[in-house]
């Protein structure tokens, strides 16, 4: 993951200013350290002054960004053009239908060497199209900085879904602050907040004004991929289809879609890694040994079929005091279990990668020593609950623990992967119902309750899940990847009807219908069948002092 700050302050001889000022500097200062964890490949600053109004009023500009070179070449940022505008990007674009590759040909007149890189690709392409028309057509998870110095405007946003962290701090009408992090030092934090996904933000350094672009449907409900000409942003998926059932397809042929369009995904993340020769072979899943998870590692032994690869199923259990039991967790005995089942499969039988089962076991000793870390990074989030999920991925992102390349083979202690890139299967819950909830509002008032309350969960996965895992996770320099939540996936996932995701069975109700149809499908009959616990239950990170059973989730965390 790469790491941005950006600040923007008034150049002037005013005392309460300079105090302004150093106070911008000791945050970036402080901030720069850990902004490099998350970015070890490079560093790096560029400061310039810019006229801010027409009365002579100067800004000056800082732009601080490191580097988690994922694909080739390793383009350092900030990544400044010839005419002086600069971009500070933090993600990965991917080629979906082959339009990256399009433009790049016809941007740089056939010499697709030029940039492979897709920072350096954006910036051209913001230079050449613009940004709301670039971002109207590329695909893929981001947040980003762009300063226009011929405009003098600077632009910032989140993917239209979130899935990067960005943070923002405008204490008065003439600073500006932008940051992947928040500061740890409990003072400089106070005006820190996320920016919301959904919406594009174009500041006009003369008159300081904002303007928001905001993401929105498709008005006929007709779904515009790739246009030029579009000023307003619209989302690349359709909201919500309604229906209860499919009218003309079968099943079958909806299954055959989903494997097909998730294999897509899959793919696109798991091909677009440059990896360094020494970890040329090892891939990463965020593995609890639940369905959603268990589709990825599945569909991304099957992209590497022809590779001769190690995919490691990393699995993170947590010693809980309050709980007991060691690292029995549920999530242990059900990862164990999906990884035999995943090793048993037929189709997999004659690929050249392999399965290895890290096994991730945390005692109480590290939480303690690692308790305070984890509360700066989730900052601005900031509850129990937040708390007990963002120490799971901290320490799952670490990737550190002992790795059994089969059942019965030795294990190798103080196994590390490599891997820079883990794959989770966040999403597939929010888009086929998969919470204990999701049940509850269709017990309640059917289909149309249960339609509503998706949409809601969808549409905040940005606040609630998105920023606050980036920010753990990228302190370990990895990135995590979530096919569910690739553009194509969820205007498949949206358009599906609802009795593909809920259904009555026998006394019950089951959610994720049409997942668990693929499950079958593909032979994964047990993980078909599996109810998964949440990560903070599953690895048992949940409340772990003696006493803090009753502590609501929604509770401070102190
Ligand atoms: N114990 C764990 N160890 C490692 N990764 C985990 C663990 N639990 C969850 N994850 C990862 O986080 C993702 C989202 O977790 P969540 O708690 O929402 O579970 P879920 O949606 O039921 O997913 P799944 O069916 O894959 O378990 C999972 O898909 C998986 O990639
Ligand atoms: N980690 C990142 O955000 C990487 C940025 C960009 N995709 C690169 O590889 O250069």
């Amino acid at each position: 993951m790469c790491g941005i700050f950006f600040s923007l302050i008034p150049k002037s001889k005013s005392a309460l200013i300079a105090r302004e000022l150093d106070k911008y500097t000791l945050v970036r200062l402080q901030l720069e350290e850990t902004l490099k964890r998350r970015g070890p490949d490079c560093f790096n600053t560029v400061v310039c002054d810019v006229k801010t109004n027409d009365e002579g009023g100067i800004g000056q500009l800082t732009f601080f960004s490191t580097v988690l070179s994922m694909r080739d070449p390793l383009t350092p940022q900030p990544l400044q053009s010839q005419e002086g505008r600069i971009l500070q990007f933090n993600g990965e674009l991917y080629d979906v239908v082959g339009q990256l590759e399009e433009y790049r040909s016809g941007l740089l007149g056939g010499d697709t060497s030029v940039s492979k890189n897709d920072t350096a690709l954006l910036s051209q392409l913001f230079n050449r199209f613009g940004v709301l028309e670039t971002l109207q057509s590329v695909r893929g998870e981001y947040a980003f900085v762009y300063y226009d110095s011929l405009s003098k405007c600077l632009w910032w946003a989140r993917d239209c879904i979130g899935r990067r962290s960005l943070l923002v701090n405008r204490c008065r009408k003439d600073c500006i602050a932008l940051s992947s992090l928040a500061p740890t030092h409990a003072t400089f934090r106070g005006n820190w907040r996320e920016v919301p996904a959904g919406e594009v933000y174009k500041l006009d350094l003369h008159t300081m004004g904002i303007e928001v672009v905001k993401w929105s449907y498709e008005p006929s409900g007709s779904l515009v991929l790739y246009s030029y000409f579009l000023e307003l942003t619209r989302y690349p998926y359709l909201p919500i289809c309604h229906d209860v059932s499919f009218y003309q397809l079968s099943y079958d042929t909806v299954v055959g879609e989903l494997s097909s369009t998730l294999l897509a995904a899959v793919r696109r993340r798991v091909l677009a890694i440059h990896h360094a020769p020494s970890t040329a072979d090892t891939y990463a899943i965020l593995f609890s040994g639940g369905i959603d998870c268990t589709l990825l590692a599945y569909l991304t032994a099957i992209c590497l079929r022809d590779h001769t690869a190690h995919v490691d199923l990393l699995n993170v259990a947590f010693e809980n005091p309050r709980i007991g039991g060691g690292y029995n967790t549920p999530d242990r005995i059900l990862g164990r279990q999906s990884w035999q089942e995943l090793r048993s499969l037929p189709a997999l039988q004659s690929s050249q990668c392999d399965f290895r089962f890290v096994e991730i076991n945390v005692p109480y000793t590290q939480v303690l020593e690692h308790k305070s870390r984890v509360q700066d990074l989730m900052f601005p989030k900031d509850s129990v609950m937040d708390f007990s999920i963002a120490l799971a991925f901290f320490f799952a992102a670490r990737g550190l623990g002992t790795m059994f390349a089969s059942p019965d083979a030795d294990p190798a202690e103080e196994y590390s992967t490599t891997s820079r890139v883990l794959i989770s299967g966040l999403g597939a819950d929010e888009l086929f119902a998969g919470y204990t909830r999701h049940g509850t509002s269709f017990a309640r008032g059917g289909y149309e309750t249960l339609a509503d309350e998706l949409t809601l969960d969808f549409g905040r996965l940005h606040e609630r899940n998105l920023g606050r895992d980036d920010r753990v996770g990228a302190d370990w320099g990895k990135e995590f990847r979530y096919p569910y939540l690739d553009e194509e996936f969820v205007h498949f996932a949206l358009q599906c009807p609802l009795d593909s995701k809920m259904r009555v069975r026998g006394n019950g109700i089951e959610g994720k219908w049409l997942l668990r149809q693929l499950a079958r499908y593909i032979g994964l009959r047990h993980v078909a069948e599996e109810k998964k616990r949440a990560i903070q239950f599953g690895a048992r990170s949940a409340k772990m002092e003696v006493g803090q059973g009753k502590i609501k989730g929604t509770a401070k965390f102190v």
